[in-house]
């Protein structure tokens, strides 16, 4: 099984037509594709649901000669009835998930190959203590230190934005438990390689036929890890858990965004075997007060530099400090793809791993296990040019990140032949500390392309995005890769706080991309970015923006209801079918999306009551944000979101599904609203008992759009009610009134003109 066999782009058409001949318009242009390979087989039924009649699709596959790849086109056949059924009818997100992509990997076959891996540099980002536990970092770093990959290829980069001696220390601690941890999991290759996930389960130790070696072992290594675990703790009670002596004089007199740069090597891997420790580096970039330092991006350029004066690997994996490897071959899942190019000879940029979570509250209750979102759209995105980068799980191919073009690429590569390649990592790094000191200096980046066409793209908080598409604009391809199990997992925020915090942030940096140099319609016009993946930008990028719209049409039927006017038409006019059938399509149809991915039904609600929520507060705040640093009053910020430890009681009444506040403005907006309809609703049943009926021009359509905002906004009414952190504080509560007071009095006086 050697050579020819095995690789294949297969395409598929498994969906049901209105007429066998738009099956053929869809799917005969496949018979123009160069195909290298025979097609291999084609005994899919189709039926046509008008004429029943039965009819076989092409199905292709065509060999490339790489034995770990498939690839293949699936056609959502929903969104082919839809399509055919209601033309132009939510055409942006059809365009989207139009063409979705699988691809399929098979590491296993790599392995006749291990020698030619190419190294890959692994970068861990973390800023804030407090707000990212060390304990974390500890065992995300811990997890990409055991992957199933040589560890003589590999090297681990931690950049700390916060410049602690707390974080630095949990580093340095782990090692000796990592020497522990890295032979066991490979000896007994361990599925989860974050030990507080991996020792959370019991498992291991009831199932039975496992030898006593085995359980040994665990109970050692559990112990180890318990003991980490406390000396961490320890150290985070205490101001000064260490001497500042030796490794730690230069945390001393450290002051918050205000230090020189560190670079640590924390272990040193000179036995340079592949059964080894890869090496690990803390990194702390050089921060200044008068010097901006472009948040997440500054920190991933510094990584950049850092790792390329040290091992300079051609291929950097970049996660979150809470992103742990859930799956120990990611590394070689992302290679079965790296090191192919496709049929036309195109290599991709980057391979994307989506963002999974754990600890899962059941029912998503604050909108964000992104599970619906991705399987759906960033899937169907694949089929267009590629994914998007969502700032973590992500291979990036280093080039790339320094700017290189797909030509450029294809060119330098035809030159060295393949044979050049650089396979071998630099066992010896102590000796380029100095170096990487240098260029974690904030005056480094100074009058050089960093930031704008080289490294990580500046100028936005959702750095991720905008700097995917600078790689697109270049006609780059990247690619969406999906393995079981799970390639990473983090933490998803929970509580109102946190969850709306990182909606602002993300409705801001999207946002600020529409005017930013990376421009998605631009780009298109001057560079090389596809028509169909500018439209999937721009969709992605006005996410924020539709808060606007959005806030609009709720107020107008709060406004119609108040003063006893409409603009639905009522139930008696034929036109009230449009309306009343765009409600009812748009609503089954995202509710078959969830449970098609095996969701509740509650977690499509609890996601369609979060975007109203969201939409009505942390993207009316970050539009405003955007619009004051267009004006120059204030510059935009990243705020770090909160990764959540499972066990932060602080109560017994304890829900964590439920609705948090806290004093923050940004929960103004949604108590107001949810004021705005309760009076309008008190307001109509009142008219209606006196005028003993339903006799007023606003109908149906508003009580209905009324209601629905009432509902999708219920943790707000009942925030009304609570006290505590369930409860909207009164502060909160007086300034909803007033602006409910001003949209009343504004209703009336317009009314009565
Ligand atoms: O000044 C900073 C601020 C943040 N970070 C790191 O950036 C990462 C992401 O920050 P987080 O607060 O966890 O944001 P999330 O909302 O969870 O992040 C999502 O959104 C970000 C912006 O789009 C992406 O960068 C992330 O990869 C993506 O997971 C974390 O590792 C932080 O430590 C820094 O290194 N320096
Ligand atoms: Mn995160």
């Amino acid at each position: 099984m050697k050579g020819k066999e095995g690789n294949f782009d297969l395409f598929i058409a498994n969906c049901y037509f209105v007429s066998p001949e738009r099956a053929i318009q869809r799917f005969g242009r496949l018979k123009s594709l160069p195909l290298k390979g025979k097609p291999r087989f084609a005994d899919l039924n189709l039926v046509s649901p008008n004429s029943g009649a039965h009819f076989t699709p092409w199905v292709f596959a065509m060999s490339d000669g790489c034995p770990w790849l498939e690839k293949i086109y699936l056609t959502d056949e929903d969104l082919n009835v839809i399509a055919e059924w209601f033309p132009g009818f939510w055409r942006t997100v059809t365009n989207i998930k139009w063409s979705p992509v699988e691809f399929n990997t098979y590491p296993g076959r790599l392995s006749n190959r291990v020698h030619e891996l190419p190294p890959v540099d692994l970068f861990v980002t973390t800023a804030d203590p407090v707000l990212e536990p060390p304990i974390i970092t500890v065992n995300t770093v811990l997890s990409l230190l055991a992957l199933d990959y040589p560890a003589n290829k590999l090297a681990c980069y931690v950049s700390d934005d916060g410049g602690s001696p707390l974080t630095f220390y949990s580093l340095l601690e782990s090692i000796n438990f990592a020497k522990l941890w890295v032979p066991f999991c490979k000896k007994y290759n361990v599925k989860v390689r974050a030990p507080f996930q991996y020792f959370s389960d019991q498992e291991p130790l009831i199932f039975g036929g496992i030898s006593s070696d085995f359980r040994e072992e665990w109970k050692r290594l559990k112990d180890e890890y318990d003991k980490l675990q406390q000396k961490i703790e320890e150290a985070t009670k205490h101001s000064h858990p260490y001497h500042l002596n030796g490794m730690f004089d230069d945390f001393s007199n450290i002051e918050r965004g205000d230090n020189s740069s560190i670079v640590k090597i924390l272990w040193e891997d000179k036995d340079n075997i592949p059964e080894g420790l890869p090496h690990l580096v803390y990194v702390s970039r050089e921060k200044r007060p008068k010097h901006a330092h472009h948040y997440k991006a500054g920190a991933m350029n510094v990584l950049t530099r850092v790792s390329g004066v040290m091992t300079n690997a051609p291929f950097m994996l970049n996660v979150d400090c809470d992103m742990y490897a859930n799956n120990p071959q990611v590394v070689l899942h992302a290679m079965c793809l790296l090191l192919e190019s496709n049929h036309k000879g195109e290599e991709y940029a980057f391979v994307q791993y989506p963002q999974f979570f754990y600890g899962c509250l059941p029912g998503d209750p604050f909108g964000n296990h992104l599970i619906v979102i991705q399987e759906y759209l960033i899937r169907g995105v694949a089929g267009i040019q590629g994914p998007f980068y969502e700032g973590t799980g992500c291979f990036h191919r280093r080039k790339v990140i320094y700017g290189e073009s797909p030509v450029q690429h294809k060119n330098t590569r035809s030159n060295i032949n393949g044979k050049n390649k650089k396979l071998l990592r630099p066992s010896n790094i102590s000796s380029s500390v100095k170096a990487a000191i240098q260029v974690a200096d904030c005056s480094y980046e100074s009058n050089t392309d960093w930031g704008t066409k080289v490294g990580w793209v500046y100028g936005s908080a959702t750095e991720d995005v905008l700097t995917g598409l600078g790689i697109h604009k270049r006609g780059w391809r990247t690619a969406y890769l999906t393995p079981n199990p799970p390639a990473f997992l983090g933490c998803a925020p929970s509580g109102g706080p946190a969850c709306l915090t990182q909606q602002k942030r993300a409705a801001t940096g999207l946002l600020e991309i529409l005017f930013s140099r990376n421009n998605p319609v631009i780009a298109t016009i001057t560079c090389d970015l596809r028509f169909r993946q500018c439209l999937m930008y721009l969709y992605l990028i006005l996410w924020g923006a539709r808060s606007i719209p959005e806030l609009c049409y709720t107020l107008l039927a709060a406004y119609c209801l108040l003063t006893d006017s409409s603009f639905m038409p009522t139930v008696s006019e034929n036109a009230f079918l449009v309306p009343a059938s765009l409600f009812i399509i748009y609503n089954l149809y995202t509710l078959s999306e969830y449970l098609r991915c095996g969701l509740p039904v509650r977690a499509w609600w609890n996601n369609q009551r979060m975007a109203r929520i969201i939409s009505s507060t942390a993207w009316l705040f970050g539009v405003l944000s955007v619009v004051l640093k267009l004006l120059g009053l204030s510059e935009t910020v990243f705020e770090i979101t909160r990764k959540d430890q499972n066990n932060q009681d602080d109560g017994a009444d304890i829900d964590p599904g439920r609705f948090t506040f806290d004093d923050s403005p940004i929960f103004v907006s949604g108590t107001a609203l949810v004021l705005v309809h309760i009076s309008a609703l008190g307001w109509t049943l009142l008219r209606a008992v006196r005028n003993s009926g339903f006799v007023s021009r606003s109908g149906l359509g508003e009580i209905i759009c009324s209601a629905w905002v009432v509902l999708s906004l219920v943790p707000f009414a009942k925030g009304l009610f609570r006290r505590g952190k369930y409860g909207i504080p009164y502060s909160t509560i007086f300034k909803s009134k007033i602006l409910v007071g001003l949209f009343i009095y504004f209703c009336i006086s317009v009314s009565r003109n």
